[in-house]
């Protein structure tokens, strides 16, 4: 058992009870140990249908079960022969939570085939709820009214207590917003995700007999990523835990990067208040990374006055030192990027799957992505959805497209009421008929004036619109450029509005219209480096690069393909050749974050950067553009200070930063 082990691990796993803490720093074995102690606990008598680990993502569980599997010798084939073996439940408090509630939701006055409601349908119900509270729209929008509730969830605040809690007005017509939305959820047989937790927690604390069931039903509780429990979660391994006491919690404080969501670092750093015969174990020497990535890693860290302090060792060689890549703007940053790593698939024998580009907020993959796919290098993105595919782009490139080429009906009928302009589907079903009748493309038939009499005023509104909307920005592209063309195009279809029909969450809506900035940059790119651009070339471009990708992801993960993620999502991964891009000051740390000033908002960022530098095994490269697209006019950017801490440039990163100067290596 011994094996690929070092003693202080060794002491772990082979530490079969009681309660067990080990709080070490990134990439010393935390999850190994997680992983060898049940493979341990196995060997030595516990039946495995004993066992629950639970870790911090669906993919994380599903490495976890199949590594388990080899260290006990369980070979795929003998499986599969329809032997049947007891297994251990590895999975993720959600995943569990629902197994829990299903046995039990009746106690709750749920149905046992409670839904799981989506953020959308958790939408549709708030939206009733204000309609219902008569509030005026702009008093509480749904999205507050969730995130709020949310909030109130993820700290285990009940309906009652609400009213207690809230602080602002928002906040006041929340709490009476939450007691309806609770009730409207029950009584559509209902839960959000944050109940999944939360009804749990519930159920445990109203009926000792089922909390005693359910806890019985395991002699061992494990948890990997313990640093970023919430409330509920913390108190749900409690009760799980308390009879027999055999529970095992891994973490890192200096990866905790979940505060938004609720989650609580005091659980890990208090856990030998909670129980104080805990055998605490410290590890040590970090295996991931090579010794120079390392050194950048704690350098950084030290910046955050409040933490644990330990010890994080290499015990690799110094290797290659990480590098720090300033380009002109981020296209340089992302052509270059992707350069190399087709340098090194090519050239270097690396694989795909072992190089990941990591990035801060979702607007950042959309011009990796188009480069990747130019470059025909196989890529999966985690953690964000890809540019791509995402809707409100998708609506542009075909506004775009039916500009363009006014015949292409596809793309027309996708935005022929999107926004809704009184073309309602029996008006477009009217023009249809014509126009396949007639045997001409829609467009066409849009422009008779007898067949457009025939619709309803509404609809012939809606018709004038499109037209004057194909006509200005057309001729806006013609006469001045494709940017101003777009801007032309989301004025006169008043997309915004659409985005603040679609989404009430503010962070959607500035995301959704970042999406929309980040199309405007695009053009306004394109321009700028190709002669003679217009808009059949961009969208040519986007063609070439924009091959299916939506139900392929997955398969491609499979495969061998670059990833793609965010810093949150790469939490416990690990990759030989690790990218980090745009640390810049607003990207990472983030604008909220620099906006709010605040040492502990900050200080979070700076977690997020541990994260993502320590993922990296053995190359390392952040990079920066000294320029960046806002809204299709670049902007100089701000070194983020994070590259002046590893450089051990601290003290001068206010006077470099002004200057715009290359961080020295
Ligand atoms: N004793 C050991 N000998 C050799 N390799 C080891 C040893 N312990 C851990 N490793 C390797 O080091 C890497 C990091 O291990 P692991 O992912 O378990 O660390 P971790 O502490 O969970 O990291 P994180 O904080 O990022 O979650 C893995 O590739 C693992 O296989
Ligand atoms: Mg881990």
């Amino acid at each position: 058992m011994a094996h690929g082990l070092n003693p202080a691990q060794s002491d772990a796993v082979n530490t079969l009870s009681g309660p067990l803490l080990v709080l070490a720093g990134a990439g010393t074995g935390k999850t190994r140990v997680v992983t060898f102690r049940i493979a341990n606990l196995i060997r030595n008598g516990t039946s495995p249908d004993r066992i629950l680990a639970v870790t911090f993502t669906n993919k994380a569980a599903g490495e976890m079960k199949e590594r388990i599997g080899e260290l006990l010798g369980y070979s795929k084939r003998r499986k599969k022969k329809g032997e049947k073996r007891p297994e251990p439940t590895i999975s993720t408090f959600h995943a569990h939570c629902v197994r829990v509630l299903r046995r039990h939701a009746k106690a709750l006055g749920y149905p046992a085939k409670f839904s799981i409601y989506d953020r959308s349908d958790q939408e549709s119900l708030a939206r009733s709820i204000l309609r219902e509270l008569r509030l005026p729209g702009t008093a509480l929008k749904p999205g507050d009214l969730l995130n709020i509730i949310s909030n109130w969830k993820n700290a285990s605040i009940m309906p009652e207590r609400a009213p207690l809690e809230a602080s602002n007005d928002k906040e006041h017509l929340a709490a009476a917003g939450y007691r309806r939305y609770q009730e409207g959820l029950k009584s559509r047989g209902a839960m959000d995700f944050d109940d999944l937790l939360l009804q749990t927690e519930i159920l445990f604390d109203e009926h000792p007999a089922i909390r005693d069931e359910e806890a019985g039903r395991f002699d061992h509780v494990l948890v990997d990523e313990y640093q970023d429990t919430n409330g509920s979660q913390y108190r749900i391994t409690k009760h799980l835990a308390g009879k027999h006491r055999n529970l095992c919690v891994v973490g890192d404080d200096d990866q905790s990067i979940y505060a938004w969501r609720g989650a609580d670092v005091t659980h890990i750093l208090n856990f030998k208040n909670d129980w104080p015969d805990a055998k605490v174990v410290c590890l040590e020497a970090n295996y991931r990374s090579c010794g120079s990535i390392l050194e950048m890693a704690n350098r950084l860290i030290q910046f955050n006055k409040y933490r644990h302090d330990k010890v994080l060792r290499p015990s690799r060689p110094d290797g290659i030192r990480p590098r720090i890549a300033q380009h002109k703007d981020e296209i340089k940053e992302s052509q270059s990027v992707v350069g190399e790593i087709k340098h090194l698939i090519e050239n270097e024998h690396v694989q795909p799957r072992d190089i990941a580009i990591l990035f801060r907020t979702n607007e950042q993959p959309r011009l990796f992505e188009t480069e990747l796919r130019k470059a025909d290098v196989p890529y999966v993105m985690l953690g964000s959805q890809s540019f791509f595919d995402r809707r409100e782009v998708r609506d542009m490139v075909a506004y775009l497209k039916w500009i363009d080429q006014p015949d292409d009906e596809v793309s027309l009928l996708r935005v022929i009421n999107t926004p809704a302009r009184g073309l309602s589907p029996k008006a477009v079903k009217t023009l249809m008929e014509h126009a396949v009748a007639a045997g001409v493309p829609i467009w066409q038939i849009m422009q008779k004036p007898d067949v457009v009499a025939e619709l309803s005023p509404a609809a012939q509104r809606g018709v004038a619109q499109l037209q004057s909307i194909h006509h200005d920005v057309n001729t806006r592209a013609k006469s001045e450029s494709l940017s101003a063309a777009m801007e032309t195009l989301l004025t006169q279809t008043s997309y915004s509005d659409e985005i603040n029909r679609l989404y009430d969450e503010p962070e959607d809506r500035q995301n959704r219209m970042a999406s929309l900035g980040e199309v405007t940059n695009a053009l306004s790119a394109f321009e700028d480096n190709r002669e003679n651009a217009d808009l059949t070339g961009f969208l040519a471009d986007i063609a070439l690069s924009g091959r299916e990708m939506g139900n392929e992801k997955d398969k491609l993960a499979m495969q061998n393909a670059v990833w793609l993620l965010t810093l949150h999502a790469a939490k416990g991964l690990e990759f030989p050749v690790v990218y980090m891009v745009g640390l810049e000051e607003g990207l990472l740390p983030h604008s909220r974050s620099v906006k709010s000033g605040r040492d502990e908002d900050i200080a979070e960022e700076r977690r997020l950067c541990y994260v993502g530098i320590t993922r990296a095994q053995e190359k390392l490269t952040m990079s920066l553009a000294l320029t960046r697209r806002k809204w299709g006019k670049p902007r100089p950017t701000i070194p983020s200070q994070f590259l002046y801490e590893v450089t051990g440039q601290a003290e001068n990163a206010k006077k470099y930063q002004r200057q715009q100067r290359p961080v020295a290596r």
